[in-house]
């Protein structure tokens, strides 16, 4: 049986009933001992889970990146949020694939590849987060390219600023800043450019090309961090300078070490603030995650990228996370770099959503 339940065909309003888990040590009875106690400042039903699974890879050009959802969820990861880390799952029964919302033909606009296919199927996630966010849960993305957070970082903000009256913050955890403009993007692939729509730095009026985005779902520069930048486009750090956007690249976890840099990215965004954690696998290092589409040397350790991961959980300040790139058909040596990859990719969701190592 799959680990949605039954009643799952309208998103947001089936609860996610996963088969009880066994072979581990009755997990069940652990329960909340694996969550940390965090109080949560944002969230109405911090113990409600809004899961949003999305196989769509139509940002960028490698097939398999839509088999993601699909592999974290058969290696146990709603099951362990569930049983182990305590939560109330809620969302639709299968991986959305958005096949109803691929147009047969999707010719270039701006440069921008499939802009027809990533506009419409991120205004549904859009959608899909917005109802989870409203209902004041905490909201899990597992992705598909990173095109999507257009549509997750999208809904979370409106859902915010109408429960909340709030803008919220970004941690941006990657290799890549993904801000380029579609006249600034050498590749045209959408997922190098989610910041800037959501930002505004890029801007469209048609709604078939995003220009369903509107001030209500945008972001501001001054809450934007990123984290294990390191290969940025000139376009883009001109982007990143011009704008003043708080960046840390990998030259500053050297320099400074994890816990520094994690402190000063959050003191940047202040304890006043929903955070909207968007993850790309790639921010870790090959080593620990090689089956991404875009992957480069020199990254984060597991370690440090669960500690991003556990260091936002415990600002008691998150109110969605987004899991993305995760590519389970590249697989390096055989298939270990996937199963490696998709493991690395639920240590870390259950960390944010508060696995404690004590
Ligand atoms: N989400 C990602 N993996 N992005 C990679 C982007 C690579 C490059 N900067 C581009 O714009 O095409």
């Amino acid at each position: 049986m799959s680990p949605f339940g039954r009643n799952g065909d309208i998103a947001g309003a089936g609860t996610l009933t996963p088969p009880p888990t066994t072979g581990r040590n009755s997990p069940r009875f652990f329960g909340k001992l694996n969550t940390s106690m965090i109080e949560s400042k944002f969230l109405a039903h911090p113990e409600d889970l809004g899961i949003v699974a999305v196989g769509f890879s139509g940002g960028q050009g490698k097939p398999g990146v839509d088999a993601a959802p699909t592999a974290l969820i058969e290696a146990g990861l709603l099951t362990q949020l569930r049983d182990e880390l305590g939560y109330n799952l809620h969302g639709h029964d299968t991986v959305h694939l958005y096949n109803d919302l691929v147009p047969a033909q999707d010719p270039p606009h701006r440069g921008m590849k499939n802009p027809r296919a990533v506009s419409a199927v991120t205004r549904r996630i859009a959608g899909q987060v917005y109802e989870h966010a409203r209902e004041g849960r905490l909201v899990l993305t597992l992705g598909g390219d990173h095109s999507i957070a257009i549509g997750t970082i999208a809904g979370t903000a409106k859902a915010m600023r109408e429960r909340l009256g709030r803008e919220i913050a970004v941690i941006w955890v990657d290799a890549h800043a993904d801000i380029n403009t579609p006249e600034t993007s050498g590749s045209g692939n959408v997922h190098g450019m989610p910041v800037s729509f959501l930002t505004g730095l890029a801007r469209e009026d048609k709604d078939e090309f995003f220009g369903w985005l509107k001030d209500e779902h945008r972001i501001s520069v001054k809450k934007l961090v990123y984290i294990g930048l390191r290969d940025v486009d000139p376009g883009e750090k001109r982007i990143l300078r011009e704008n003043g956007i708080k960046a840390f690249s990998m030259f500053d976890i050297d320099k400074y070490g994890i816990g520094r840099v994690v402190e000063m990215a959050l003191a940047h965004i202040g304890n006043d603030t929903p955070i909207h954690l968007s993850f790309d696998v790639d921010a870790l290092d090959p080593l620990w995650a090689p089956s991404t589409g875009t992957p480069v040397r020199g990254g984060l350790t597991l370690r440090e990228g669960d500690f991003i991961c556990e260091s936002v959980h415990q600002t008691g300040s998150l109110v969605a996370v987004d899991l993305v790139e995760v590519n389970p058909r590249l697989a390096p040596e055989n298939d270990i770099g996937a199963h490696e990859t998709v493991r690395a990719g639920c240590s870390l969701v259950r960390c944010a959503l508060g696995e404690s190592l004590l």
